[in-house]
């Protein structure tokens, strides 16, 4: 009998082994990781099923029937981290005077694990919901989100499924952004903006480069994208969330701002230009134009082919992707530019804020009794895009807020260096969707324009 069957290794294979040898610390860890979410995964009214290889879907079944359910959002996955510039490592995880830091603390790792934490802490309590809900947890959020929600959507909708309101990231308790406003507020982003990523190409002859033509493929590049970003957009303020917004704040800042709030059908041009002077605000206040990418050139020496370049918009409300598409033509205006539109949506519609809308009336709810210091709940538009907009087959009322404190500096955190949130911040996140969840099962229901005595 042979006992050469099997696999065997070379010598310096097993030199570079690594031996299975655990610290103390890693063996905790070990038996702390089987400890995640038990009771979530092993509750009867809670399905978990795995959805476009990566993605989450929870469907936590709730008592009572006829309550129309609710979904919570979050994504599971990070845009990269640079190495350089974190005060930890972007991956560790670690604790540091009370922040967890790492990439995704804030965009929105908190939320996915808070989510979770919340239910875990409810059901052990014994908690059966009334009100059905979802939570969806996508993968490819950061990279279109088409692979994970718009799948568990698709699902979703094959079931015939039709959500009441549906929480999503996208806005937080912001403090600091207006320059007066001493105080934080809450805003519930009821919207998002619109985006277009347009190539912009140039073609010209190739030759070579010790007798250039007077104008090259660069050239003629470069001056188009200079004049897309050295001519803004139209400043689009006027209506819309912001303005309700601002309507909402205007006691909350010192004279005389708060008259040139409380007074906008005569202050408007005014506002309209302050709005203008912060890179933040004026990203509320128009389309945005950014230039991200630049190609041209393949060899010192040669005359360019074809110079291309990538331009980000983000679409204010009040266009379209047709309209903005139509100014940067005009912008641009020379023939010789190509325009090649890579992917483009219009702005979200805007979910009601009303005294009728559950989804924003629970969220107010919550937020004034587990922040009761924040005086103002307010509607905005988000600046960026979430998954949200693949759920607009299942509901109406799309709801973008995250129950932390924002301060400017954590907001560049977000896709930048040194993401981190404070344990104290997580911990009243799990409060607040602990009370959230429980706040749904109230019998309240949007009943628009039926009053009774
Ligand atoms: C009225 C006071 C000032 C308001 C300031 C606004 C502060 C900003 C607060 C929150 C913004 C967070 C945005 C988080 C969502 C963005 C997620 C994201 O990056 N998505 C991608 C999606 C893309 C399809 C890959 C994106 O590029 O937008
Ligand atoms: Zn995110
Ligand atoms: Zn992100």
């Amino acid at each position: 009998v042979s006992r050469s069957k099997g696999l065997r290794g070379t010598e310096s294979q097993k030199e570079l082994r690594i031996p299975s040898q655990f610290s103390q610390e890693q063996r905790i860890a070990m038996k702390e990781a089987l400890k995640v979410f038990p009771t979530v995964f092993h509750t009867s009214f809670i399905r978990h099923e795995v959805i476009g290889n990566y993605s989450h879907l929870f469907t936590v079944k709730g008592s009572d029937p006829s309550m129309q359910p609710y979904m919570l959002l979050a994504h599971i996955d990070v845009v990269p981290a640079p190495d350089r510039g974190w005060d930890v490592p972007p991956f560790s995880g670690l604790e540091r005077d009370g922040f967890i830091y790492g990439r995704g603390t804030l965009d929105n790792k908190n939320s996915v694990m808070a989510i979770l934490q919340a239910l875990e802490l409810l059901l052990i309590r014994s908690y059966i919901p009334r009100r059905s809900f979802f939570i969806a947890l996508g993968h490819d959020e950061e990279v279109s989100g088409i692979n994970g929600a718009q799948k568990i959507s698709a699902l979703l909708q094959a079931r015939g499924v039709q959500l009441a309101f549906l929480v999503d990231e996208g806005s937080f308790i912001l403090d600091g952004f207006f320059p007066n406003l001493k105080k934080p507020f809450a805003m519930v982003s009821v919207s998002e903006k619109g985006a277009i990523n347009l190539m912009l190409q140039v073609n010209m002859t190739p030759g070579h480069s010790s007798a250039p033509p007077k104008e090259t493929s660069i050239g003629i590049l470069a001056a188009a994208v200079s004049r897309l970003e050295q001519t803004p957009m139209p400043n689009m303020f006027g209506g819309g969330p912001l303005r309700t917004a601002l309507e909402q704040l205007a006691d909350e800042f010192p004279f005389p701002t708060n008259i040139i709030l409380n007074n906008l059908w005569l202050f408007r041009p005014l506002v309209s230009r302050l709005m203008e002077r912060n890179y933040i605000t004026n990203s509320l206040v128009r389309t945005t134009t950014a230039l991200t990418m630049f190609n041209a050139g393949v060899k010192v020496n040669v005359i360019p082919p074809v110079a291309e370049a990538i331009i980000n918009f983000r679409i204010h409300p009040a266009q379209t992707v047709q309209e903005v598409l139509k100014l940067a033509k005009d912008i641009v205006a020379d023939d010789r530019v190509q325009f090649h539109v890579l992917d483009a949506f219009d702005p979200l519609p805007v979910s009601s804020s009303d005294d009728q809308a559950l989804g924003y009336q629970l969220l107010r709810q919550t937020i004034q009794s587990v922040f009761p210091e924040v005086n103002i709940v307010a509607p905005g538009t988000c600046i960026g895009n979430t998954d949200s907009r693949h759920y607009l087959n299942l509901t109406t009322s799309i709801y973008r807020f995250n129950p932390v404190y924002l301060q400017p500096q954590g907001f560049s955190s977000i896709h930048g260096i040194n993401e981190k949130i404070s344990v104290q911040a997580y911990e009243t996140q799990v409060k607040f969707i602990f009370e959230f969840i429980q706040n749904g099962d109230t019998d309240m229901e949007p009943v628009p324009h039926l009053h009774e005595l």
